[in-house]
């Protein structure tokens, strides 16, 4: 049987999904296109625009409102029982699904790719995740980025457990995508959109970037497009790459634009609470900032910094290998020759790795303002257990 390709449209509030949808659909009379509008509120205002503006009846079969929650959380099961019942009807040949604007496109693509027990469901059966794409209003982008606020500050949150920053959202849009539409092109001179599309590149080298007005695209640009890779896209960002691959294969960006990007490595602990004053005080030239840290106070524990724009995580990710019963850690060695290449007799693993991404970096000054963070030779020699620990994690044993 046949797969249905599944397009999944993303972006941030108003950045102009629908408008995207109602083109899509304008443009596509010759397949049968099923669509899933979802909606936060109960009014589900985006269905109606979609009905107004594309022909297409809210009383169809293939018109689709998830309505009064998100398809990444809340409405989930609701998205896998609705996507079952269109393909087992069979007279579809595609399927868009307009995400919520402050859904995370991840969660949304995991739903196509595992069997869910508890209702039954195989959508790897019936479908296939065609294409992942992200819309970002080009006027709106730095704005948004740069306001330091939260979803619910701006009361767009999912609930009052909601801490999610309009930044991070943003980020984990374009991170997580292989289609990047950069809307509303008409209202940013050609100067500042050159600019914005080169620090959206270096966030995500991966995805096709296509400038649109008004929503307005070539329909093969996102559907059957066959671009979707689940490991690939999910490692497309910027930080990761250059993570991964180190500067050397790193691709230039047009230094025109002053975008440029460094690894910052060091194989000492940092002194925490003067690296946690660095992160909340980081330069505005820095638009991503992500990396593993090894703080003093926890020594067993690598930490995941992840900033975007003005919003600064630092949480526990996994313990250090070197801090594991030995069994344990000879056996991840065996499996794992990186970590074995990167082995420190003294330190193990031990160390930190911090990808910057930035506008006109100064790098050197980023770099010894992070060294003042490190621990001192004589910090080094004093026990680490008597510094004040700033962070209030609650990790449970191994
Ligand atoms: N000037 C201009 N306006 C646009 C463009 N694209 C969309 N708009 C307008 O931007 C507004 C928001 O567009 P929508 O398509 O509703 O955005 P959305 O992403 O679906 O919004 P949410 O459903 O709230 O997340 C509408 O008033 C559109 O007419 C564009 O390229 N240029």
């Amino acid at each position: 049987m046949k797969k249905i390709p599944v397009t999944v449209l993303s972006g941030y509030l108003g950045a102009g999904k629908t408008t995207v949808l109602n083109n899509l659909l304008q443009n596509q009379k010759n397949f049968k296109v099923a669509v899933i509008v979802n909606d936060m509120s109960e009014i589900n205002i985006d269905a109606e625009l979609v009905e107004k503006g594309s022909g297409i009846s809210r009383t169809e079969e293939k018109f689709v409102e998830l309505s009064n929650g998100c398809i990444c959380c809340t409405l989930r099961e609701d998205l896998l029982i609705e996507v079952q019942k269109l393909a087992e009807k069979g007279n579809v040949d595609y399927i868009v699904i307009e995400s919520t604007g402050i859904s995370e496109p991840i969660p949304v693509a995991q739903t196509f790719s595992y069997i869910d027990e508890e209702l039954g469901i195989d959508l790897t059966a019936t479908c296939k995740l065609d294409t992942m794409v992200t819309v970002v209003d080009a006027n709106r982008f730095w704005h948004d980025f740069q306001s330091g606020e939260s979803l619910l500050d701006r009361k767009e949150a999912v609930g009052e457990l909601d801490e999610r920053d309009v930044a991070d959202l943003l980020i984990d849009q374009i991170e997580f995508c292989d289609v990047l539409l950069l809307n509303k092109c008409d209202l940013v001179d050609a100067e500042a959109l050159d600019k914005l599309e080169n620090v959206i590149r270096s966030l995500q080298p991966e995805a096709k970037i296509i400038r649109t007005v008004n929503g307005k695209i070539d329909p093969s640009e996102v559907l059957n497009t066959n671009r979707f890779d689940f490991e690939k896209v999910s490692n497309s960002a910027g930080w990761l790459k250059e993570l991964q691959l180190g500067h050397e294969n790193h691709t230039p960006e047009t230094e025109e634009y002053g975008i440029s990007s460094f690894t910052y490595v060091r194989r000492l602990p940092f002194h925490p609470e003067r690296f946690k004053q660095w992160a909340e005080s980081m330069p505005q030239s820095i638009v991503r900032a992500k990396g593993i840290v090894w703080s003093a106070t926890h020594n067993d524990i690598a930490i995941l910094i992840s900033q975007a724009g003005p919003s600064v995580s630092i949480d526990p990710v996994s313990y250090w290998v070197a801090a594991l019963p030995s069994h344990q850690r000879e056996q991840i060695l065996q499996q794992n020759p990186a970590i074995q290449a990167e082995w420190d007799i003294e330190y193990g693993d031990r160390m930190t790795k911090i990808v910057i991404i930035g506008i006109d970096l100064p790098k050197d000054t980023i770099t010894s303002s992070l060294d003042k963070c490190l621990l001192t030779t004589e910090e080094m020699m004093d026990p680490w257990d008597e510094i004040a620990d700033p962070f209030d994690w609650k990790i449970s044993g191994r």
